[in-house]
């Protein structure tokens, strides 16, 4: 104490009382801090993720087909990149602004103390921010290519999971994992790299921040020397200087930090800048009466069509087709004809490039989408279940069905006495798309909810290729006893559905008004079942007797 002036005790008390409370009140801001910054990273992140499932939900069908734009490309962005968004502002937002305010206040006192000192602490700031922004440079190159590669490994993760049974049994293994390895090396060889880079870069602005602490003391002897400072003001400003140090280098290492997170989102802000083409075209909700339920005409006028990933090769080629309402339809041909195409043009999933598809004489693109796909009903060879119990299937995008509704439609549907004999009836849940059900009760269920949906236009894919004769049967007379291709589905109403169904299996078409064979996108013969078998010549005639020579060897 014999070193200290007489009222040093008071003073450095005065200041540990200041210094206590100044450390309380951190301890407050700090919590309320973290809780709003915490808050706005989380709701950041869940604004962007909506948005970006809304842009990816209402995209056109042929935007799925681009490579880039797998399941787990797709996946990635909607769920681990938009992460990015809390990160940077949750956890690095505000210590970024702790430093720089830090910095601000320092730059205030150490100015106030002595403008000399300041300036001669400052003036070797630019080597640093030149440092600083080689790195702020590299680092964001470096995320981009990491994530790129990242991205390899998780569409073939979720390829591989999603489609385990077919992996399984072609004992693929091995083969993916050899596939993974190779997508985890290039990440590797880039890291590598890159860390050599990242750490020459690091060195160069430490090395430039020690040579600023070299240039500030000797400007601290020369002023002291010249008399423009006193020892005094030269240790508060160097202290002052000293105190923003952690966080200068802190703000240089969070910087590129998030740069890099940033960089990350920039394939999902990509698909969020999109427009998708159809919905940007489509007609207002408003123009429709909810209650009007189209008459069920359907037409193909001179419809050509190339899918947009083969744009190159025509599937359908000045396709011509009228159908009337409530007429049941088939249409047959060989494999890669093109009836499948005909439904995804019907339902608008494409546009024709030459043509016209009318629904009761008017152009499809003059309805609303969503009101023109609500008044059809599409069955697929390949029906999608959901993780979700029977109920909830059956009942899907027809929410509001009572129980008895959905136990209608499963009897019509001929798949109501199986669900009774499961423990948990309708309750069951059916797995990862349906895995837990065979091919057929799927199939079954997915014409269940389609008939709960007592669509106008009823499109059957294949619907029924999995039953057995038997089953086959029971559904369509179910279907037919229902008045499909007389009347609405499940209403005794005098509304009319017109059904058009794709099957190989002729005996499942036999009953049409019109079969249309088709071959190479274009229709070679029309007729009912019997004219057609009539023509010795004919393309139906000759597919009939190979299935008829087939079922009797
Ligand atoms: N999404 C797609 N992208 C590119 N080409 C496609 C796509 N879907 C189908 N094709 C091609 O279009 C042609 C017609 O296919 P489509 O599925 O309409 O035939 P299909 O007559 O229904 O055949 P199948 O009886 O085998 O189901 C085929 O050559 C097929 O390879």
């Amino acid at each position: 104490m014999a070193y200290l002036g007489t009222d040093a005790q008071r003073i450095v008390g005065k200041y540990s009382v200041i210094l206590f409370l100044v450390g309380f009140l951190t301890f407050f801001s700090n919590i309320f801090q973290h809780y709003i910054y915490g808050l706005v990273g989380e709701r950041a992140m869940n604004n962007l993720r909506e948005a970006l499932f809304s842009v990816v939900l209402r995209s056109e069908v042929g935007w799925f087909e681009e490579p880039r734009n797998s399941v787990g490309f797709l996946t990635a962005r909607v769920v681990s990149d938009t992460s990015m968004i809390k990160t940077v502002i949750s956890d690095r937002m505000s210590v970024i602004v702790q430093c720089i305010s830090s910095i601000l206040i320092a730059t205030v006192l150490s100015t106030a103390v002595n403008w000399r000192m300041a300036l001669a602490v400052y003036a070797m700031m630019p080597c640093h921010l030149i440092a600083g922004l080689v790195q702020v440079r590299s680092a964001k190159g470096f995320a981009t290519d990491v994530s790129t590669s990242h991205q390899k490994l998780i569409s073939l993760t979720s390829e591989a999971v999603s489609n385990i049974r077919t992996v399984a049994s072609f004992v693929q293994e091995e083969e993916i994992l050899r596939k993974a390895d190779l997508a985890l090396q290039e990440p590797m060889r880039t890291i590598r790299m890159e860390s050599i880079k990242y750490g020459a870069l690091q060195g160069v602005a430490l090395c430039l921040w020690h040579m600023t602490h070299a240039v500030q003391l000797s400007c601290t002897i020369a002023l002291i020397g010249k008399g423009l400072a006193t020892f005094e003001n030269c240790v508060r400003s160097y202290q002052t200087f000293a105190l923003t140090v952690p966080s200068i280098t802190e703000l240089w290492t969070l910087i590129p930090m998030v740069m890099s997170a940033l960089a990350v989102l920039d394939p999902a802000l990509d698909i969020l800048d999109r427009e998708t083409q159809i919905i940007v075209l489509d007609v207002p909700k408003a123009s429709h009466d909810e209650e009007d339920r189209i008459v069920g005409g359907v037409a193909f006028e001179g419809v050509s069509f190339s899918y947009p990933s083969r744009a190159k090769v025509t599937i359908l080629d000045g396709f011509s087709l009228a159908i009337e309402p409530g007429q049941r339809v088939a249409l047959v041909g060989p494999s890669g004809a093109g009836k499948s195409t005909v439904f995804a043009l019907l339902l608008r999933f494409y546009e024709p490039s030459q043509g016209r598809v009318l629904v009761d004489s008017k152009d499809i693109r003059d309805y609303n989408l969503k009101w023109l796909r609500r008044q059809i009903g599409l069955v697929q060879q390949e029906p999608i279940l959901f993780n979700l119990s029977i109920r909830e299937n059956i009942g899907y995008g027809n929410e509001g069905a009572s129980e008895a509704e959905i136990v209608e439609a499963a009897t019509e549907a001929n798949i109501h006495e199986f669900i009774s004999g499961l423990s948990a009836g309708y309750g069951t849940v059916v797995g990862d798309k349906g895995s837990q059900l065979s091919g057929g009760q799927k199939q079954r269920i997915a014409i269940a909810r389609t008939i709960l949906k007592k669509p106008a236009i009823l499109l059957l894919d294949e619907a029924t290729s999995a039953l057995d004769g038997e089953s086959e049967r029971v559904v369509m007379s179910s279907l037919a006893a229902k008045g499909w291709g007389k009347s609405g589905i499940g209403e005794a109403s005098s509304s009319t559905t017109t059904s058009i169904t794709i099957a190989h299996r002729l005996s499942t078409v036999a009953n049409a008004d019109v079969i249309v064979v088709m071959e190479k996108g274009a229709v070679v013969e029309l007729g009912s079942h019997e004219t057609l078998v009539s023509a010795s010549n004919g393309v139906y005639s000759r597919m009939y007797r190979v299935q008829v020579k087939g079922a009797k060897d």
